[in-house]
């Protein structure tokens, strides 16, 4: 497997504030990588150091076998920009041409239009264009240089459900032609779409490394809700590894819902109304991160 970039214990700090905090991470050719957190668990920074926008406080990072601060090696990488960044009075073909013009071979640009749903665009200023459509410019702007590896930062954050869909089709045609590609997003969904391997972030540390497949599985939560004057108790039983009030009693996250069950009959602790559901994906995702963090600050 050929190494595109790796972060070798990697730390970043920001005055008090440890955004990264001893990463080691390797990101290999031909892989869909989806990096997923709660705010401020540190995704930004991690691509802003693949970048060579900022630099580790410790700790080393490497892109394409070199400095992420060398040119050369910038010209190899693609990534989104923030949709406010773009020129208000350019039109959307002058931008993808204006961008196009500082790669060596360049994706022709009626070609990205097409592509990504822009053709219709082309002529418009992109002052003028909606919050959604700036996102997919901003998302074909990556694609523009013919990259190895891209860099999505939140690609479809304010894009209603169909249009999140067309982006997903095109991202995954341009993983298909060969791209790399690291995906940041808050969308449990977004990543089961498209990630093959799922890094989870939670305070600065790598939480979770593995396939999509083996994250979800430890992810898989369910939801116990109940009534009980003895909420501490329940909470320290095995099984669960969350709760949180809920609009009637209390809901517990747990692994094995029947495991919890046996046991609150048998230690006799009093509950009524008692319900149980699956957690969704981005519950079960909040509370694996929520009990990591309670474990690194406790
Ligand atoms: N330039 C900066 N100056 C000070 N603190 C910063 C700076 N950039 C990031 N941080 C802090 O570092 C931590 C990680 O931020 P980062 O933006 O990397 O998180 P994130 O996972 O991308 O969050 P989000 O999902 O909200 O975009 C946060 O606590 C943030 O406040």
């Amino acid at each position: 497997m050929t190494k595109l970039a790796g972060l070798s214990h990697v730390s970043r700090r920001f005055g008090d504030v440890t955004a990264l905090d001893d990463v080691t991470l390797d990101i290999h050719a031909g892989s869909i990588v989806g990096l997923l957190g709660p705010n401020g668990a540190g995704k930004t920074t991690l691509l802003s150091l693949v970048q060579g926008l900022r630099r580790p406080t410790q700790g080393t990072v490497e892109l394409f076998g070199g400095s992420p601060q060398n040119a050369r090696n910038r010209l190899r990488l693609g990534s989104t920009p923030q949709a406010t960044a773009l020129p208000e009075t350019l039109r959307v073909g002058e931008v993808l041409d204006f961008v196009g013009a500082h790669f060596e071979n360049p994706v022709p640009v009626a070609e990205v239009l097409e592509e990504f749903g822009l053709t219709e665009l082309a002529r418009k200023q992109t002052g003028a264009l909606s919050g959604g459509q700036k996102r997919r410019v901003s998302v074909a702007l990556a694609f523009v240089g013919r990259p190895e590896l891209v860099l999505l930062d939140e690609p479809t954050t304010g894009l209603d459900v169909d249009a999140r869909r067309v982006l997903w089709e095109a991202i995954r045609r341009q993983h298909d032609a060969g791209a790399t590609i690291v995906i940041t997003s808050h969308y449990l969904e977004e990543i089961e779409a498209l990630a093959e391997r799922v890094v989870v972030l939670g305070g600065g540390r790598v939480l979770e490394d593995d396939t999509l497949g083996n994250v979800l599985a430890r992810v898989s939560l369910r939801q116990v809700t109940l009534d009980s004057p003895q909420v501490d108790r329940i909470a320290g039983l095995p099984h669960v590894v969350g709760h949180e009030p809920a609009s009637s009693g209390t809901t517990f996250y747990v692994q094995d819902s029947d495991a919890l069950i046996v046991e609150l009959v048998r230690t006799g602790i009093p509950f009524a109304n008692l319900t149980v559901r699956g957690a969704t994906l981005e519950e079960a995702f909040l509370t694996l991160t929520d009990t990591a963090d309670e474990r690194i600050e406790g």
